[in-house]
């Protein structure tokens, strides 16, 4: 007798990445919005067709997917260079652009002649490993301050002289009086996948992985836009 082969699982961020993420799942066989309905305030639950979701906290997904408990997940360039963990990461899913930038109060210069005399900076930043690793390679060594979130509070309360946080419209700094001085590199989330998981469980992880490819295609082609047709 065949063996039955073993659901997947599916370990997701909680929050603005799977609102966009959903209709690319669904794309892919993977439709999750009535499960996760239903589901209310569990955190694991089953979908009709088998896999498993887990709903995680965006920077734990990459834990979840590396010890194996989860075969994907989806997560954030931004969290996975700072984690630098060992995984696949076969598609850029193009949701949750953003640019993980450095920013400074618009009014308060004086942090670059401290720059160029080589004085402390103090950085907060949810960021710790991206931050130190732009700074270094400048040939500048800051005093980090790490930070959970509200990071644009840093030097507004005196707290830190720049952050390293992630810029989206840009409106979050502006009303914060900051302005964004040096973007470190972009973002968007991607599937990973554990290592093992892509070995051991073909041809269900290829599928899925070809699946999600071809949703990520199909939502960046342009749409064609209605004609107008004249009647005779
Ligand atoms: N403003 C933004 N625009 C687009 N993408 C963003 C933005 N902020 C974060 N992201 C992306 O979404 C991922 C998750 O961010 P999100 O803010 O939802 O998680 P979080 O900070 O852990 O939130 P929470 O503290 O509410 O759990 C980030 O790692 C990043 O890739
Ligand atoms: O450029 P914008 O479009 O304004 O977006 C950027 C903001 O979005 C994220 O914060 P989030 O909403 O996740 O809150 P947080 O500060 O608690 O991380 C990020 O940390 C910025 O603060």
């Amino acid at each position: 007798m065949a063996a039955v082969p073993e659901p997947l699982t599916f370990a997701l961020p909680k929050g603005r990445i799977l609102d966009s993420a959903m209709p690319l799942l669904a794309a892919a066989g993977l439709d999750i919005r009535a499960a996760l309905d239903e589901a209310g305030r569990k955190l694991l639950f089953e979908l009709p067709s088998g896999e498993r979701i887990l709903l995680v906290k965006p920077v734990d997904v990459p834990t979840y997917v590396e010890h194996g408990i989860a075969d994907f997940g989806i997560a954030g360039l931004d969290t996975l260079l700072e984690q630098g963990r060992d995984l696949y990461e076969p598609v850029d899913l193009g949701i949750g652009r953003c640019r993980l930038a450095v920013a400074e109060p618009c009014d308060r210069p004086e942090h670059l002649r401290g720059l160029r005399r080589g004085m402390n900076l103090r950085v907060a930043t949810k960021y710790p490993r991206c931050a130190l690793r732009h700074y270094r390679v400048r040939g500048i060594q800051p005093e980090i301050i790490p930070l959970y979130g509200s990071v644009e509070l840093g030097p507004i309360t005196g707290l830190a002289d720049q952050i390293v946080d992630l810029v989206e419209s840009g409106e979050t700094l502006r009303q914060n009086a900051l302005v964004e001085v040096e973007t470190i590199f972009e973002v968007s989330s991607r599937l990973i996948v554990n290592a093992a998981s892509l070995r051991l469980k073909q041809p269900a992880v290829s599928q899925t992985i070809a699946g999600l490819r071809r949703a990520v295609e199909a939502a960046s082609r342009p749409r064609l836009q209605p004609q107008k047709v004249a009647c005779t």
